[in-house]
């Protein structure tokens, strides 16, 4: 799966955006399914549909506007991915991950990757919301690796460290706005597994992922958080949990992406609220570097 963007498709990604806009976002927002939402608390918005951005993948999933909204949240200026890429929609993760180089082209310092997933950890509730701690890439083990292929020292550099790759200062900060904001019962901490899907996990893969030390289990985020981190950009990852993982084959419950979209939408105000003030914070602080 070697990268089938060249630098020069990344750029002239970038200069067309720049041109169409006067925004200079400082902080991106992926929005996963069903929370394309969170863009709703920007003001001074503008839109753009993917199919309408040279290079760009469009969505092809329910829960997935297709769309990248420009706006502000106070005085920090954000884009919001409504909608993003999967590995299991054909793509290749040079194509899952292309806007994140164009975000950091564009000058912007910090990624908030959202996403649904199904929670492994016995302890987890669905519309519990997870900061991701750490994640297990296990297309990556297999090769399926969005820096497979030549490396672009442009961006990054050939074996990027990844045991920092969600910033301390944000996890703590996004912890603090929310007990301020009373959401304390329900914000957990814990590892996200990324699977290719498009199928949701057998009873033994569950278990298996459960003994390896996962908390939740979900079909993205792992190679947008790599490719951030490769090109020096700080993230932070929230993993709305939508589902119990059936473990245990007693269970009757099956889960499915209606479901997934529904508890989303339900708690995509929450989230928003959430990932909105933490930008204010975000600002107010100014936390300049990891
Ligand atoms: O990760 P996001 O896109 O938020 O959504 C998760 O939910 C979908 C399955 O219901 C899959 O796309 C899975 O990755
Ligand atoms: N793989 C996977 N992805 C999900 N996305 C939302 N729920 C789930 C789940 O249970 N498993």
């Amino acid at each position: 799966s070697s990268c089938c963007c060249s630098f020069e498709d990344y750029k002239r990604t970038t200069e067309w955006l720049l041109d169409q806009t006067n925004h200079r976002p400082k902080v991106a927002v992926i929005c996963g399914s069903g929370l394309g939402l969170l863009a709703d608390g920007a003001a001074h918005k503008q839109t753009f549909s993917y199919k309408d951005i040279p290079n760009f993948p469009v969505s092809t999933v329910p829960g997935h506007e297709g769309r990248l909204v420009f706006g502000t949240i106070e005085d920090t200026p954000c884009v919001f991915m409504q909608g993003h890429f999967h590995l299991y929609e054909g793509y290749s993760l040079c194509q899952v991950t292309f806007p994140i180089r164009i975000f950091k082209l564009m000058g912007v310092e910090s990624v908030l990757v959202t996403n649904a997933s199904g929670g492994i950890c016995p302890d987890f509730k669905v519309g519990d919301i997870m900061i991701i701690k750490d994640h297990i890439n296990l297309p990556g083990f297999a090769g399926q690796h969005p820096l497979c292929g030549p490396n672009d020292e442009r961006f990054g550099i050939r074996f990027p460290c990844m045991s920092d790759a969600y910033s301390k200062d944000l996890r703590r900060l996004v912890l603090d706005v929310g007990s301020e904001l009373g959401c304390s019962s329900f914000i957990r901490e814990g590892v996200y597994c990324m699977v290719s899907g498009p199928n949701f996990e057998t009873i033994a893969e569950a278990r298996m992922l459960l003994i390896l030390g996962c908390d939740s289990v979900g079909m993205s985020a792992v190679p947008e958080v790599t490719v951030a981190k490769h090109c020096g950009l700080r993230v932070l990852g929230l993993s709305l949990i939508t589902n119990m993982v059936s473990l245990d084959y007693s269970r009757e419950e099956k889960v499915n992406h209606e479901e997934v979209l529904q508890i989303s939408k339900m708690r995509a105000e929450v989230l928003q609220k959430l990932v909105t003030t933490f930008i204010c914070r975000y600002q107010q602080q100014s936390i300049n570097n990891n």
